[in-house]
């Protein structure tokens, strides 16, 4: 079965949801017009890391963000893995989780995930909270998983995902330019220890504290690096072909060859 998945690696308007939500239903139309299947944004993607200000310019309870989604993958027939928002509760304005929206074709909201693991460096912990919920969910028919930036950092929770039987990993980021071989290495790691394809998208551009780097990707199963953007902001396309997913999980059989006697 092929997927053809559209990776869009933008510069985010720092603080301007309204100028971001123009520019991504733009990028969105022009995507669905080469017949993608999928189309993937990157992290905080209508904010940006303008974290002090998301009592101003936060999405209630991801509501827009949510609503842009489903008119705009219905009106153009593309499944839609929103990147992340930042997603504040009506009820409690304090509480504000960075989360990923995957809405398909029909317009359906398939997916809410929130970032499990704050990112310190980057100031997360003083104005987001936490998400305690995996990030699972079947696209076009196949088991895959979403999660964000910092979140592959933690191989065991990737592991948890593929034991679920996720075929294709989804990652969205800001990843910052000073650290992007960590991005290269962690991701290409996370593919070949797990078996599966990772589709990547991360930002670029500059916001007042960081550099982003770029380098949105696509890998194998195999770890084979099968498309890459560089730095500049582009539409990074590819097909991958799931099936190979089962061809290298026949060839090595990891998940059968476990010990889980000895770990978890
Ligand atoms: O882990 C890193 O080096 C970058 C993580 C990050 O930028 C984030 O989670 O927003």
């Amino acid at each position: 079965m092929t997927l053809n998945v559209a990776l869009l690696q933008m510069d985010i308007e720092y603080g301007n949801p309204w100028g971001n939500y123009e520019k991504v239903k733009t990028n969105i139309e022009q995507a669905a017009k080469s017949g993608v299947d999928v189309v993937v944004l990157p992290e905080l993607w209508t904010t940006g890391y303008d974290l002090s200000r998301l009592d101003d310019i936060a999405d209630i309870e991801g509501g827009e963000s949510l609503n842009f989604f489903a008119e705009l993958a219905k009106a153009n027939q593309v499944h839609v893995v929103g990147g992340s928002v930042a997603n504040q509760s009506r009820e409690q304005a304090a509480e504000v989780k960075n989360t990923m929206l995957v809405v398909n074709a029909s317009g359906e909201k398939v997916k809410e995930y929130s970032k499990a693991h704050l990112f310190r460096l980057m100031d997360e912990e003083k104005y987001l909270v936490e998400g305690n919920d995996n990030g699972w969910f079947t696209l076009a028919g196949i088991p895959s998983a979403g999660l964000i930036c910092y979140d592959i950092r933690f191989p065991e929770w990737v592991r948890m995902h593929a034991l679920g039987e996720m075929k294709v990993l989804y990652v969205v980021a800001e990843w910052p330019k000073p650290r992007i071989d960590h991005w290269r290495a962690l991701l290409i790691s996370r593919a070949i220890e797990n078996q599966c394809f990772v589709i990547a998208c991360n930002r670029v551009g500059a916001d007042p504290n960081n550099t982003f780097g770029g380098h949105s990707i696509v890998v194998g199963p195999w770890g084979e690096v099968l498309a890459e953007a560089g730095e500049d902001e582009t539409i990074l396309y590819k097909e991958i072909d799931v099936d190979q997913v089962d061809n290298v999980r026949k060839t090595i059989p990891i998940f059968s060859d476990r010990r889980s006697d000895l770990y978890r």
